[in-house]
């Protein structure tokens, strides 16, 4: 099979560590040219050295909420790589809360980085994946299909991803663009691994992972490389004739047809 990662060029935000940073190396394995963006740049660079043993590798140092931030992303991996094909919206976080507990400038944060961010790469990366077509992979949450209470802002955010990803997917198909959206249920990264450090640290993740509370019917949290291998898959040539689509990463837990 041939993904036809070769000579491709993937932008990844937030991949330095968790779901970006694993999609980062499974690209590069296949043969794409990889930009890395996030904030800190140790762990990028330790991204970077480790991801470097498989493929073709860079990183950039951004926070994806700056204004100037997007065009400045896209700027310097033209300038480095000559190209773009890929760009995957990754960054973003959990904040959850009951409505009344919700600041309008929450509302305000979670949208700029979970919604508006999205916007303003794909806004810059359009004019270079005009000519020979692209894949734009936006990561949102599978409770923004059915939201629970007190999830807010995040699902909220998130049911917005989705909504632009089909919106966007009519507006780009004439261009060659696909746009999809992977709906993540609960995949283990440093933002889940917190999560069990707060509620149970007497457990051993094996232990955590496998509650009944969490509802999952496969019975535990998926790793980042399953969530990994859903992306690489919808942004590679596989996957041509998919776009508009919002893929469940869940185990099986999300409720909606
Ligand atoms: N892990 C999970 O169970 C779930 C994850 N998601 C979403 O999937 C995506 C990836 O998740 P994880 O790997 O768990 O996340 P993570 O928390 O391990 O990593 C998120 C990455 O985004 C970066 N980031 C955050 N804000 C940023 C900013 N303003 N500018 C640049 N980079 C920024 C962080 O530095 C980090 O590299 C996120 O959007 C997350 O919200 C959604 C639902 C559940
Ligand atoms: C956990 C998370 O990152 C969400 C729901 O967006």
């Amino acid at each position: 099979m041939n993904f036809g990662y070769e000579g491709k060029v993937a932008v990844i935000t937030g991949s330095s560590q968790g779901i970006g940073r694993k999609t980062a190396e499974q690209m590069a394995r296949l043969g794409a040219k990889v930009m890395l963006v996030a904030r800190g740049e140790n762990q990028l660079q330790e991204a970077k050295k480790e991801i470097a043993q498989f493929g073709e590798v860079d990183y950039i140092v951004a926070d994806v909420k700056e204004n100037d931030s997007a065009e400045r992303i896209i700027e310097e991996t033209i300038k480095r790589y000559g190209r773009l094909d890929v760009l995957v919206n990754n960054a973003g976080g959990s904040f959850a809360k009951p409505f009344e507990e919700v600041a309008i400038s929450d509302w305000e944060d979670d949208l700029d980085l979970k919604l508006l961010a999205a916007v303003r790469m794909s806004k810059a990366a359009l004019p270079h994946m005009k000519e020979d077509g692209g894949a734009i992979l936006n990561l949102t949450a599978v409770l923004g299909k059915t939201p629970p209470s007190s999830s807010l802002p995040t699902t909220v955010s998130r049911a917005a991803g989705m909504a632009m990803t089909k919106a966007m997917s009519k507006d780009l198909g004439k261009y060659g663009i696909r746009v999809n959206t992977v709906c993540i249920g609960l995949i283990r990264s440093a933002q889940i691994e917190k999560k069990w450090q707060n509620e149970a640290p007497e457990l051993t993740w094996e232990e955590y992972s496998k509650l009944d509370r969490h509802n999952i019917p496969l019975g535990r949290i998926g790793e980042t490389e399953e969530a990994a291998n859903v992306i690489t898959f919808l942004c590679s040539d596989l996957a041509s004739y998919i776009s508009g689509d919002a893929v469940n990463i869940d185990g099986g837990s999300g409720h909606a047809l």
